[in-house]
């Protein structure tokens, strides 16, 4: 069944009409939305559209519609790490979580540093069709940290790739650094840096601080973050370049981005939800499912970048989706790795920390994890709102009630979620993606069909 059936969606109601922070989501007046050859062709007030001969009906009522989520900040693994995740096993953990893009990082082996490698990474997540895949190209060789990658090669190729970083690892050379936002400059790129001094985080292994000290486990002092952060706001400013800071994780982080917007600095911030809602105290577990770069940190943490979310110094929320497979977490914490999966968790969590606390509405949800992220990435293609003309990529959760998050709501390869067993708000119930179905009623549709659909609309 290759063709693309037409789809009529009843009932919804739209995120962005769901503008009042703390506001019932059932606030907004119901629509109609038809889907054809990929994009939205009507939309009506709810129950004006009546279904045609073989188009499918899917039951919206109750159920919220957002545009497609976007993932500035997903690890897929391949090449080279596909023992933790493919570009399927992870555009298919995407669909599940409602996401129908996802930018991935590029640190796989061989590293996405070559037009080649980034071509490559695009093809198999147009080949797989379950989510829009945009490679992001190293800003150094190999991440090392010395010479600076091909960089234009990666832009001009058929990939074109604006967003650079070498994630994992920060471009500590403030030399390199710079000559990265030049040159990324010229083409309207962005560089996303991975804020962490090497000199001051050596071996650390958690948020320094007396819980550290109490543990004996080696600390990651705050300022490593943040002092990279200062120093590449004033490189921003100083080049006029677009700059990007992964996953802020501590209130000082926020301060010195909220200074630099003030001034008027190209620069954009994300929050992942783990950082939204986990702290330090987890450590004492041991359990390394709670081991991520950068770290848990305090209470206080926590609260400033939610209200940093609340008054737009955090732009986006980005997963750092980090599979890892269970050799690599079920260790001793010393030896385990940094990373935690989060595409299917995060937009329960975000309901959880923004939504049901009143940090966010479903308007600036829908903002900070759809539109924001596909401005900052300058992601062709994507849906500026549920309006006929528009791509058909969107999504329909369920806000009522919460469940249990088990491991059957995982659908990548690997299983190193902290979330498991958490009772969580909304429930990703439909994933389409130009206009053809990845998630349908919460199970994703068989590869052979979503592979068969993105063949026959080709690459995007
Ligand atoms: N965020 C993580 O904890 N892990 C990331 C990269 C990184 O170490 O930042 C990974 O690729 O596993």
């Amino acid at each position: 069944m290759t063709e693309q059936t037409d789809i009529l969606i009843r009932g919804a109601r739209l995120a962005a009409e769901l503008a009042e922070r703390g506001g019932d989501h059932l606030a907004a007046a119901p629509v109609d939305l038809r889907l054809s050859g990929g994009a939205i062709v009507e939309r009506t007030a709810a129950g004006s559209l009546v279904p045609r001969v073989d188009e499918r009906v899917i039951e919206a009522d109750g159920l919220v519609a957002l545009t497609g989520l976007v993932d500035l900040h997903t690890h897929l693994r391949e090449p080279g790490f596909e023992q933790s995740e493919t570009v399927l096993t992870g555009t298919r953990a995407a669909a599940a979580g409602g996401f129908t893009t996802v930018f991935a990082m590029a640190n796989t082996l061989p590293v996405q540093d070559t037009a080649g490698v980034v071509e490559q990474v695009q093809r198999l997540g147009d080949a797989a069709g379950y989510a829009t895949v945009r490679p992001i190209g190293a800003v150094t060789e190999d991440l090392a940290g010395e010479r600076l990658s091909e960089i234009g090669a990666m832009a001009q190729s058929r990939a074109g790739v604006r967003v650079f970083s070498d994630d994992g690892k920060c471009v500590h050379d403030p030399l390199l650094m710079r000559r990265a936002l030049e040159y990324v400059r010229t083409f309207d790129g962005v560089i996303a840096q991975h804020a962490q001094d090497p000199r001051l985080t050596e071996g650390a292994q958690m948020n320094e601080g007396s819980l550290s000290s109490e543990l004996g486990l080696k600390g990651w002092p705050a300022v490593a973050e943040e002092s990279i952060i200062a120093r590449d706001v004033l490189l921003a400013e100083h080049t006029g370049a677009r700059l990007h800071i992964c996953h802020l994780s501590t209130a000082g982080s926020v301060e010195v981005v909220r200074w630099a917007k003030a001034r008027g600095v190209q620069v954009t911030a994300e929050v992942t939800p783990h950082h939204l809602i986990l702290t330090e105290e987890l450590v004492r577990s041991y359990d390394p499912r709670y081991k991520v770069n950068p770290p848990l940190r305090r209470e206080e943490d926590v609260q400033a970048l939610r209200a940093a979310v609340a008054d737009g110094v955090i732009d986006i929320i980005a997963t750092d989706h980090a599979p890892h497979p269970v050799e690599a977490k079920e260790c001793e914490w010393d030896a385990a790795a940094f990373g935690m999966v989060g595409l299917e968790s995060a937009l329960p969590i975000a309901l959880l920390t923004l939504v049901q606390t009143g940090h966010a509405s479903w308007a600036e949800l829908e903002r900070l994890l759809s539109q924001k992220p596909a401005e900052i990435g300058r992601l062709d293609g994507h849906p500026a709102a549920l309006v006929p003309g528009e791509p058909a990529d969107l999504v329909l959760v369920d806000p009522s009630g919460a469940s249990a998050f088990g491991a059957d709501r995982l659908r990548g390869l690997s299983v190193n979620s902290p979330f498991l067993g958490m009772e969580l708000p909304g429930r990703v119930v439909t994933t389409i993606r130009r206009g053809a179905l990845t998630l349908d009623d919460g199970e994703l549709v068989p590869a052979e069909q979503v592979a068969a659909r993105a063949a026959v609309a080709g690459p995007r």
